[in-house]
């Protein structure tokens, strides 16, 4: 298959795209999934320098975006939660790009298709290259959930209403539970946003925020740093546990949000003398990252 074009122009991606982050005003049809840290994995979806080039940088929505990304990213590293990012190669032979020339002209080239700095990957083996719109396609993604035993993906990054949505509905299809995360995904405009999660709440997936998530994932990390501080099996502290109860006295409450903080988990001493149990703190407002 050869597809030449004849004008590219109208198949290019807008370019300076601004508009605020929506305000997630749904409901999600399903309501009891959870992201436990050792079942998940954290997907950063096409945040190469083309795609984002499209955005108006450093305004609405790339830059929250951007910074929700990277918190995320810093939650999931201090809890051993896998980080994978997709990125489209660049310079597609025709034969491999198909039908995508149809619809998006000659597609990135090789030059713009890092990861953009803000967000790099530690390590290129992070990085899987991804030829279709969903990220399951002709990568190694599946296997990298089924072989640690992990069964969720929170899917983050661009663009919402084509990758990040079709990512999700392929792992709903695949038995992986698909969170998207609705201020740390954007698209073309803040309509495309919320249709793309209108649509996965609705028929496969479920959509959370930053701070919804990075409140489950602190609840994991105080579980974890109690329980290693008191010499229990994180199994044996649940979020109403009364940790007085387990032995956790005022010097331990300070050692514990000594190393709380050490691991990037706000969880300010005075919140925590408002209650003995994780959850108390957590309403109290304790977060990871900033
Ligand atoms: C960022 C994505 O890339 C696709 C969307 C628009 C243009 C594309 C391209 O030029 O190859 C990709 O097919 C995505 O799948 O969300």
């Amino acid at each position: 298959m050869n597809t030449t074009l004849t004008d590219d122009s109208n198949r290019e991606i807008p370019g300076g795209i601004a508009y605020d982050v929506p305000k997630w005003l749904g409901a999600n049809r399903v309501e009891d999934w959870s992201i436990p840290p050792d079942r998940t994995v954290l997907l950063v979806h096409d945040m190469q320098d083309h795609f984002v080039s499209k955005y108006e940088a450093d305004a609405e929505p790339i830059s929250t975006v951007q910074k929700n990304i990277a918190e995320l990213i810093a939650s999931a590293r201090s809890l051993g939660v896998p980080v994978v990012y997709s990125a489209q190669p660049g310079d597609q032979d025709p034969q491999e790009r198909a039908l995508l020339t149809d619809f998006w002209g000659y597609g990135p080239r090789t030059e713009n298709i890092g990861i953009i700095d803000a967000l790099a990957p530690v390590d290129t083996s992070e990085v899987m290259r991804k030829w279709r719109y969903s990220a399951f396609q002709r990568t190694d993604l599946i296997e990298r959930l089924r072989s640690t035993g992990r069964d969720k993906l929170v899917i983050t990054g661009i663009y919402a209403y084509i990758g990040c949505m079709a990512t999700a509905l392929e792992a709903f299809m695949n038995d992986i539970q698909a969170f998207i995360v609705s201020d740390a995904v954007a698209d073309f405009t803040a309509d495309d946003h919320t249709r793309a999660l209108e649509w996965v709440s609705a028929r496969c997936g479920v959509v959370s925020s930053t701070r919804d998530l990075n409140r489950q994932w602190a609840g994991a990390m105080v579980v974890n740093e109690a329980a290693a501080l008191l010499d229990v099996r994180p199994e044996e502290i649940g979020l109403d546990s009364d940790l007085n109860d387990l032995g956790l006295d005022s010097m331990r409450f300070i050692q514990l949000s000594m190393n709380l903080k050490r691991r990037g988990v706000n969880l300010p001493f005075e919140n925590m003398i408002t209650g003995n149990t994780i959850s108390s703190w957590l309403a109290q407002g304790a977060t990871v990252g900033s």
